[in-house]
């Protein structure tokens, strides 16, 4: 069994729905499918989740949300007219929801999460409408019944175990199963969504509860590319990496696939094919366990990410002070704070954060506190910072890559704030300015990539 999984974009109008219709019946083996919200149709035009994001906000704050309703009614009936179901699908899709406002949520962040899995939730039906409608049975695989279950974070849901064995008794099915991604439901039967992109984190947990030979992920690129196609235009394509790699990538920038997508399918040892849905011909990207890998050159991929903040400390004899770090951890446990990377020195300490998770107010409360009882001789915060990371299996041979990677950063004068060489051996992540980043990447690609050279 093959399980697949279809983006927004693939799903965006009733010509994408045709075409994966034709990709599913193509191959007897493509049985369990995973569908995201129908996506862009051109540039500028939003996605439903947004539409519904936008949906659940206007009723929070009482406002009249009808003409957002209607554009996302509209949505689906520009899919189901042309395939022929209207009558049969449209009422059940237009009361779901109609009836959204009615409904009671435990807060606001379980509304929000409720509404916007709606995309999903209805795409998937009416997948199922259209293929039931075209004489393929099939199953519309709602997580309720199914048993897809979810941690109580609303918006930032993680998969619970049981749903494993949930999905076993469908290893055998016959029958197209059509589950809709990116939700799943609480122990407390409320609805909760993975972070946004997370239809990739369904397609890899049905891969994994099912078995499947291969986890195909269709999307609007011809492969993973060895850097963001926003950066370098016709960019190399990978055709083979190790999870690890793409792990490390997806953290970093690669949006093409979920970082958190990776671990359901690697506990199952399912591979993952990256592939072009407008060309399924094409072999795409595949992604693979580290064994058997050989890798066809030092780096596989670039990646950068804006949206970080730096906190440097500097204390003298730093590396003597038994308890300091302890104590610094300490500080973020009480304020609720994750961070993403702490790259040390014999006086120093860097500690670098995701925006998203810091408010000003925990700013403002850390550096009180971290004032208050670790008496830094210097404290600065270090805003619009990026991170670059530099990937490849081929680094753990080759001692000199570092100098290969600096050396045309340096000669274009692009300050580098951090290096940190991942445990793994397999990455480099270099800090810089937000405003350098983009720039960086590119002098790194061309000096790997370019010319075909692969170094
Ligand atoms: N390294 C990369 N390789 C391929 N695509 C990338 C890469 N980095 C970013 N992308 C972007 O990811 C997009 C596909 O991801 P996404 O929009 O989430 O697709 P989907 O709607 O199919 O889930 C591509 O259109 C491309 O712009
Ligand atoms: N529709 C959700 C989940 C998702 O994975 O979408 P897509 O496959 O279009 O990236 C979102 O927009 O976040």
């Amino acid at each position: 069994m093959k399980v697949c999984k279809f983006g927004g974009t693939s799903l965006a109008d009733a010509d994408h729905f045709n075409q994966i219709i034709k990709i599913i019946t193509a191959d007897p083996e493509r049985t369990a499918v995973v569908v995201s919200a129908p996506g862009c149709r051109f540039s500028g035009d939003p996605k439903v989740t947004d539409l519904l994001a936008t949906y659940a906000q206007l009723v929070l704050q009482q406002q009249d949300y009808q003409q957002v309703l209607a554009k996302i009614i509209a949505r689906y009936q520009a899919i189901a007219q042309p395939l022929g179901v209207a009558e049969l699908a449209m009422p059940f899709i237009k009361q779901c929801l109609t009836q959204l406002p009615q409904k009671t949520f435990k807060n606001q962040a379980y509304l929000i999460a409720a509404f916007t899995a709606h995309g999903e939730y209805l795409n998937a039906y009416l997948l199922s409408q259209i293929l039931i409608h075209q004489g393929l049975p099939t199953k519309f695989m709602d997580p309720r019944q199914v048993g897809i279950t979810v941690s109580n974070d609303p918006g930032d849901a993680h998969i619970l175990p049981e749903t494993y064995k949930h999905l076993a008794p469908y290893r055998e099915s016959s029958d197209y199963l059509v589950f809709p991604g990116f939700f799943g439901i609480t122990p407390n039967g409320e609805i909760a969504t993975f972070s946004r992109g997370g239809s990739d984190i369904t397609g890899s947990i049905v891969a994994n509860g099912l078995h499947a030979s291969v986890y195909e992920n269709f999307t609007d690129v011809n492969a993973i590319y060895a850097v963001d196609p926003h950066i370098i235009s016709h960019p190399q394509s990978i055709k083979v990496m190790t999870y690890r790699e793409m792990r490390e990538l997806s953290y970093a920038g690669f949006s093409v696939f979920h970082d958190e997508a990776l671990l359901p399918a690697i506990a199952a040892g399912v591979p993952i094919n990256v592939k072009n849905t407008n060309h399924p011909e094409r072999p795409g990207t595949m992604i693979v366990p580290e064994k058997n890998f050989h890798p066809a050159g030092l780096v596989t991929g670039v990646a950068s990410s804006k949206g970080f903040s730096a906190l440097y400390l500097h204390r003298y004899l730093l590396n003597k002070e038994v308890g300091f770090t302890l104590k610094l951890l300490h500080i973020l446990y009480k304020y609720d704070i994750s961070y993403e990377h702490m790259p040390s020195g014999i006086d120093d300490l860097t500690i670098i954060f995701d925006n998203q998770h810091l408010t000003t107010t925990k700013r403002t409360q850390i550096t009180k506190e971290v004032q208050a009882l670790l008496h830094p001789d210097q404290l600065q915060w270090i805003n619009n910072y990026a991170i670059i990371m530099i990937v490849g299996e081929g680094m753990q041979l080759s001692p000199t890559t570092i100098e290969k990677i600096v050396h045309p950063l340096t000669e274009h004068d692009i300050n580098i704030q951090m290096i940190n060489q991942g445990a793994s051996k397999i990455s480099i992540m270099l800090g810089t300015n937000e405003a350098d980043a983009e720039q960086a990447v590119k002098l790194i690609y061309q000096y790997f990539f370019d010319n075909n050279r692969i170094v």
